[in-house]
C-alpha cells in the first residue's frame, strides 16, 4: 500500500481522492513543519505532498535517499523545493499547473483594480467613519480601462491576465518573455512582445510579474528596475515575493518612484515588510491566488492524478524537471 504524507489539510473532496490511493498520514496542525519533521515525513513516505509553505531545501534533503519516491506538490510554483537536490536524491516531482490559472489571473486583476481605484484605502476610510461624503476630487485613482498592461513572463497565468485585460478592460498588452512567444498566442489578446524588460517597464501603467521564483529570478525587480518604471505606474506581483527586492520596493514607494503596488506574495511569508503595512498606496493579500474552493479541490485532484500515474509506472501528468 502506498504510504502518502500530506503536510496540510485540503478540502474534503480532494482528501477523499487521496484516501483512495493509499495509506494517508495527514497532518491536522496548520503550523509549518520543521526541517526535522519534513525529513522524517520524506523518509517515511512513498509519496510526499507538500505545499508552498513547506521548504524542502538542501538542508532538509541532506543525505536522504528518496529513490523511487514522488514529491507531489499541491501548487504550481516549486521554488520552495530544491528540485535539483531532490532529483539527485532519487525523487520525481510533480505540481498542479493549469487548474489554478484562471483563479490566480482573477487575483491579479483584483490587485490591479484595487490599487488603481484605491479600494482598500477607501474602505478603510469609510469603516473608520472618516468618509467626508461624495465630492469631485475625493480619492481619485488611475483609470484601468484603456491603460497599458505589461506582463513579465507569458506563461499560463500571464496569458489569462492578458485575456482579461485586453477583452474585459480594453488594455494594451505588452509582453516581455525570455524566449520568443508564438505569434498566434500574442494575437489572441492583441499583445505585442517587446525586446527588453526595460522597454516594458518604461511603457506599462501596470507591470504584472508572472514568472517562477528561485535563484534565476531572485530580485529581478530591484531598485534599478523600479527606477525604469513610470512614476504613475503600479507593480503587481502574484508570482513569488523573491522576484522583487522588497526593501527596494518600499524605498521606491517612499520616494514616489512608482505610484503603488498590489502584492499577493512576499519575500518571507508570512512576514510582511513593515514599510508596506503602513502604506495606503499598496494592496496586500495573504497569498490568495488559488484560494477558491473550486480551485483548491481541483489542485488536490490533480495531485491525485499525478500519484495515479506514478503508481501505474506511467510518465507523470505534471513532471517538474
Ligand atoms: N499567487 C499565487 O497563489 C500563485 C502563484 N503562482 C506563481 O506563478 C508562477 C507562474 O505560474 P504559471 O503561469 O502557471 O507558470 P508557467 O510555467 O505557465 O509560466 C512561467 C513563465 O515564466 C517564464 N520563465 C520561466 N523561468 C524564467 C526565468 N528564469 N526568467 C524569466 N522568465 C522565466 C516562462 O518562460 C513562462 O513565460 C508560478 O511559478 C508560481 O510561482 C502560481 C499559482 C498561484
Ligand atoms: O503560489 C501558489 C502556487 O500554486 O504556486
Amino acid at each position: 500500500m502506498t504510504r502518502i504524507f500530506q503536510t496540510r489539510r485540503w478540502p474534503d473532496t480532494a482528501e477523499q481522492a487521496l484516501d483512495g490511493l493509499g495509506d494517508v498520514e495527514r497532518r491536522t496542525d496548520d503550523r509549518p513543519l520543521s526541517a526535522r519533521e519534513l525529513r522524517v515525513g520524506l523518509a517515511s513516505a512513498d509519496v510526499f505532498c507538500p505545499t508552498v509553505s513547506d521548504t524542502i531545501d538542501a538542508l532538509v534533503l541532506g543525505d536522504l535517499d528518496l529513490s523511487g519516491k514522488l514529491i507531489a506538490n499541491f501548487g504550481a510554483g516549486t521554488s520552495h523545493i530544491d528540485v535539483a537536490a531532490a532529483r539527485a536524491a532519487g525523487a520525481v516531482i510533480s505540481n498542479t499547473p493549469d487548474v489554478l490559472t484562471d483563479c490566480t489571473a482573477d487575483v491579479a486583476m483584483l490587485l490591479i483594480l484595487a490599487v488603481a481605484r484605491r479600494a482598500g484605502e477607501g474602505e478603510r476610510q469609510l469603516r473608520a467613519g472618516a468618509w467626508p461624503g461624495w465630492h469631485p476630487i475625493h480619492m481619485m485613482g488611475k483609470q484601468v480601462s484603456g491603460s497599458v498592461l505589461g506582463l513579465v513572463g507569458f506563461g499560463r497565468i500571464a496569458q489569462a491576465i492578458a485575456q482579461r485585460g485586453a477583452k474585459g478592460f480594453g488594455m494594451e498588452i505588452l509582453v516581455w518573455n525570455r524566449s520568443p512567444v508564438a505569434s498566434e498566442l500574442l494575437a489572441a489578446c492583441a499583445a505585442r512582445q517587446v525586446g527588453t524588460l526595460d522597454e516594458l517597464l518604461a511603457r506599462a501603467d501596470f507591470v504584472s510579474l508572472n514568472i517562477p521564483g528561485g535563484q534565476q529570478t531572485h530580485h529581478l525587480i530591484d531598485a534599478g528596475r523600479l527606477q525604469k518604471m513610470k512614476p504613475t505606474a503600479f507593480l503587481i506581483n502574484t508570482a513569488r515575493g523573491t522576484v522583487v527586492d522588497e526593501a527596494a520596493l518600499v524605498q521606491a514607494l517612499d520616494q514616489g518612484v512608482i505610484a503603488g503596488a498590489g502584492l499577493d506574495v512576499f519575500e518571507e511569508e508570512p512576514r510582511v515588510h513593515a514599510g508596506l503595512l503602513q502604506r495606503e498606496n499598496v494592496v496586500l493579500l495573504p497569498h490568495l491566488g488559488s484560494a477558491t474552493m473550486e480551485t483548491r479541490v481541483a489542485m488536490g485532484l490533480r495531485v491525485a492524478e499525478n500519484i495515479r500515474h506514478w503508481q501505474a509506472g506511467e510518465p507523470l501528468r505534471d513532471p517538474v524537471a
